[in-house]
């Protein structure tokens, strides 16, 4: 399976099963995940004496498991559970037996001159929200001074969502079995797992799966790269709508970061009054004036000569000029990435959008922009799912911003961004994003891939930079990055160079 997979409650059950099915004792692998729990714990921590919390269920199963090895490798352990003995069934009941040591309830001391808190309370099997006496233990876990390491999940965190179901653990560290799930990507639940370990349980075979974790792997081989033959209407040209004279930083910032993305040719179209302002700055990107939708649309016809992909939306402002602009351009033959103030102008109409709107054309929307265009409240942990769906309802690539931007495909692949430092929320980064995303795209790269590789390097582009980030450092940093990327391909094409040349000798 891809290495960035990432599974579902529902996935995760189905791959375990299939691994029954093909013959794997299901108490082996909750023995191999006690074991890996009880390992990290090994690796991390010295032996000190431990906690471990067990609830009701398999993640409880797995606790007395990594309780039974801990114990073996004499750390002095301490199981409490969370729940009634008689609850306990199947493979957790089994595992619960083998445990030789003592075990209690919860109550105000069971936490006592622990130095390590295992929580094994709940993993993908949490359904409702953690009240009454539950809640009272995670509480007095959170509130203790040793560290946790979750089983799976940090116990109250909802696999799927990320979403905190009434209460939640705070854990240092969390081990999961076989493959990441939603909660590890999604804030609040990534921010509640701490750092996060996948381990291999022994579940094998091929799984569909459909979400995955950015990665330059997942895109990296469709990535452009300039070519010895090329030239730069080979390399797509991006167009910028900019605002008014007192809003034309916005645009600039995306035109910026389409040409440092690659893009062969850039060109700023401003209203005639906010043209000698772009004049006065621009230098490499070219400059043009429209300030009509005919006007726009006439400059779309240059999609004729080389793959043109425009950028409407950043600071130009929330009006019916606005949309007619931007329907100017998606009725024509250029490419779209529509972000800020193109969405919010068919907030009240959001289907004059959906209705022209082309598979691989990219919105890329921060959480307010998307409320307001797919007229759904964003609650926490909704992220994923109002993504998706909004992106089948538009019919094209929704990249929904923030800490864990989503990139949403019509079809229900969906790739979640894990590598954006806080920095990044800062005046104008969104616009830079819009330009790498459209510079990307318009090098060749699909609508999907695009927008995932743009994400990926904006997130790169703010961990170059680090504290202190405005946007203007952003398309600045894209050389670095970009040298980092394409190193290794580099490295294979020297090799291949010089062997080529030891052939020719
Ligand atoms: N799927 C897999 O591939 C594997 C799963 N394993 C473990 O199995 C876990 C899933 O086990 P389960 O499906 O038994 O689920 P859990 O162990 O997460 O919990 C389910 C139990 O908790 C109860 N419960 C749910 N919400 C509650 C609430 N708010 N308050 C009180 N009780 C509540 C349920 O009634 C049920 O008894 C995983 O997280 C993982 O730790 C591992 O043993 C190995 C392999
Ligand atoms: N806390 C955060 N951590 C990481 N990235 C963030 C955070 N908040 C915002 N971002 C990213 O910063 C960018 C902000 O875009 P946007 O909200 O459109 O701002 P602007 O309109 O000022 O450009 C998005 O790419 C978003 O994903
Ligand atoms: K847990």
């Amino acid at each position: 399976m891809n290495p960035l997979a990432v599974l579902s409650a529902k996935e995760m059950r189905a791959a375990e099963q299939a691994a029954i099915n093909g013959g794997v004792a299901s108490a082996a692998l909750m023995e191999t995940a006690g074991k890996q729990v009880a390992e990290v714990a090994k690796q991390e921590w010295s032996k000190r004496p431990v906690a471990v919390i067990c609830g009701p269920g398999n993640n409880g199963g797995d606790g007395f498991v990594a309780a039974r090895l801990l114990a073996e490798a004499e750390w002095p352990v301490k199981v409490v559970r969370v729940c009634d003995r008689e609850t306990l069934k199947g493979d957790a009941k089994l595992m619960a037996d083998l445990y030789e040591g003592e075990v209690s309830e919860f109550d105000a001391n069971a936490l006592a001159g622990v130095g390590l808190i295992i929580d094994a309370i709940f993993g993908t099997g949490l359904t409702r929200p953690i009240e009454g006496d539950v809640k009272t233990a995670l509480e007095a876990i959170n509130a203790h001074p040793a560290p946790v390491l979750s089983v799976d999940i940090p116990s109250g965190v909802s696999t799927d969502e990320g979403a905190v179901l009434g209460f939640a653990i705070q854990a240092a560290r969390t081990v999961t079995f076989h493959a990441k799930q939603p909660a590890h990507l999604l804030f609040p639940g990534r921010a509640l797992c701490g750092v996060v370990d996948v381990v291999d349980i022994g579940i094998t075979g091929e799984f569909d799966a459909k979400i995955f974790e950015n990665h330059p792997s997942l895109w990296g081989a469709r990535f452009p790269r300039p070519s010895w033959m090329g030239h730069k209407y080979e390399r797509g040209h991006v167009m910028c709508v900019s605002g008014g004279p007192m809003s034309t930083g916005a645009a600039r910032l995306a035109a910026e970061g389409a040409l440092r993305i690659g893009a062969g040719l850039v060109t700023m179209l401003s209203p005639s009054a906010a043209a000698p302002v772009h004049a006065s700055h621009l230098t490499s990107i070219m400059l043009r004036e429209a300030n009509t939708a005919d006007e726009i649309a006439g400059h779309m016809q240059d999609a004729e000569k080389s793959n043109l992909v425009t950028i409407i939306g950043p600071a130009t402002g929330v009006s019916e000029q606005t949309r007619d602009k931007t329907l100017a351009i998606l009725n024509s033959s250029a490419g779209a990435v529509l972000d800020a103030d193109a969405l919010t102008s068919f907030a009240g109409q959001p289907d004059a959008l959906f209705d022209v709107l082309r598979p691989d054309d990219v919105l890329t929307p921060h959480t307010g922009e998307f409320s307001r265009l797919f007229s759904v409240e964003m609650k926490d942990g909704g992220k994923l799912d109002a993504a998706r769906a909004a992106s089948k309802k538009a019919g094209c690539i929704v990249v929904l911003k923030g800490p864990d931007t989503i990139i949403a495909a019509p079809d229900g692949l969906a790739i979640i961004n894990s590598n954006a430092p806080p920095d990044l929320a800062t005046a104008g980064s969104g616009d830079v994003l819009a330009g790498l995303i459209a510079g990307l795209k318009a090098q060749g790269m699909g609508g999907f891939e695009a927008a995932a590789a743009g994400v990926w390097f904006h997130g790169a582009c703010g961990q170059t930079i680090g504290p202190g980030l405005i946007a203007e450092d952003l398309p600045k940093a894209v050389p670095s990055v970009l040298r980092q990327l394409l190193k290794p391909l580099q490295e294979q094409d020297d090799g291949l160079t010089s062997q080529q040349g030891a052939q020719q000798q």
